[in-house]
């Protein structure tokens, strides 16, 4: 076993108070899964990202790296077009997932199912901590209601929360911690089986503890899921990108500098911009 596997394991075992997620085979062979090519995004007449290319492995965490306003968000948002509910703006270039044609696909709405989103703010629905996550399952066609509690129960044990809240199902989900709200909202996002998780800076708002218990809960997806995770946190970037990107804004338009693995970016990355960023000497 290679050391990055070795590292996946102990890894693993350490995430002792999160529940038994199954994780699929680590990201030691790289499978590309989401292509990106010649990515350019507007807002009205504004170019926010031009010319974006970039391969995503399938199962592998990709952070997405740089200052504030470089488009990484923008970047994001185009991957399960959530742009398209944002009035004005624009997206060229060709996204494919597998053999997908992403810009081209008409259920929109199962492209979001397979490709789920989750925010930097958490943002359960005014619901209960239940229904949070039963009512898109019903969306979907889940009408079964006994298989409906079993996802429920799987889930919540996913991300560590069934021994905090299974007392109190039909408490609002409002009344959970924040931590708790986004680790609710990461349920929500994996009861619909997707096959890749966005996740635009999901520990920003959280406070070290709560932020760690995600960040291990990242970690543990790993395999399971493909991971695209925006993160100002370097530190976190650096420990958890399998592969990182860096992002850099000139006169208002994002461009990419510089990807790769997330070792080589963080310890040898071979552009100016990128040594000076990683090293907290720019942005
Ligand atoms: N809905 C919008 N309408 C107009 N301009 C927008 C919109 N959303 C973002 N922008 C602009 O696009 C640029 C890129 O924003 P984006 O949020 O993608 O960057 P970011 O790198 O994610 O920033 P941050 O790290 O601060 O979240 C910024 O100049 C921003 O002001």
């Amino acid at each position: 076993m290679n050391k990055k596997c070795s590292k996946l394991e102990s890894e693993l075992g350490a995430a002792a108070t999160l529940g038994p997620v199954e994780a699929g085979p680590p990201c030691c062979i790289p499978e590309p899964w989401l292509r990106v090519r010649d990515l350019s995004v507007y807002y009205g007449a504004k170019q926010v990202l031009a010319d974006i290319s970039l391969t995503i492995n399938r199962g592998c965490v990709t952070t997405l790296i740089g200052p504030s306003g470089c488009g990484k968000t923008s970047f994001l948002s185009s991957l399960n077009r959530l742009t398209d509910l944002i009035p004005g703006c624009r997206v060229e270039g060709h996204i494919s997932m597998g053999t997908l044609d992403v810009r081209a696909a008409k259920d929109v709405m199962s492209l979001r199912r397979r490709v789920g989103m989750i925010f930097q703010k958490p943002n359960p629905f005014p619901l209960s901590i239940r229904k949070n996550i039963e009512m898109p399952l019903k969306e979907h066609g889940l009408r079964d209601r006994h298989e409906r509690r079993q996802v429920i129960e799987s889930v919540l044990q996913d991300v560590g929360l069934w021994d905090e809240v299974k007392d109190r199902l039909d408490a609002s989900a409002l009344t959970l911690s924040g931590g708790q709200q986004q680790r609710l909202c990461i349920a929500r996002a994996i009861a619909l089986q997707p096959e890749v998780l966005l996740l635009d800076e999901p520990c920003s708002a959280l406070d070290p503890i709560a932020s760690g218990v995600v960040e291990e809960l990242l970690t543990r997806f790993r395999g399971r899921y493909t991971l695209v995770v925006v993160t100002h946190n370097l530190q976190q970037a650096r420990r958890i990108a399998d592969y990182a990107a860096f992002f850099w804004s000139t006169g208002g338009t994002g461009c990419l500098v510089e990807h790769g693995s997330g070792q080589r970016i963080f310890d040898t990355p071979q552009q100016p911009l990128t040594i000076a960023y990683v090293n907290g000497k720019a942005g």
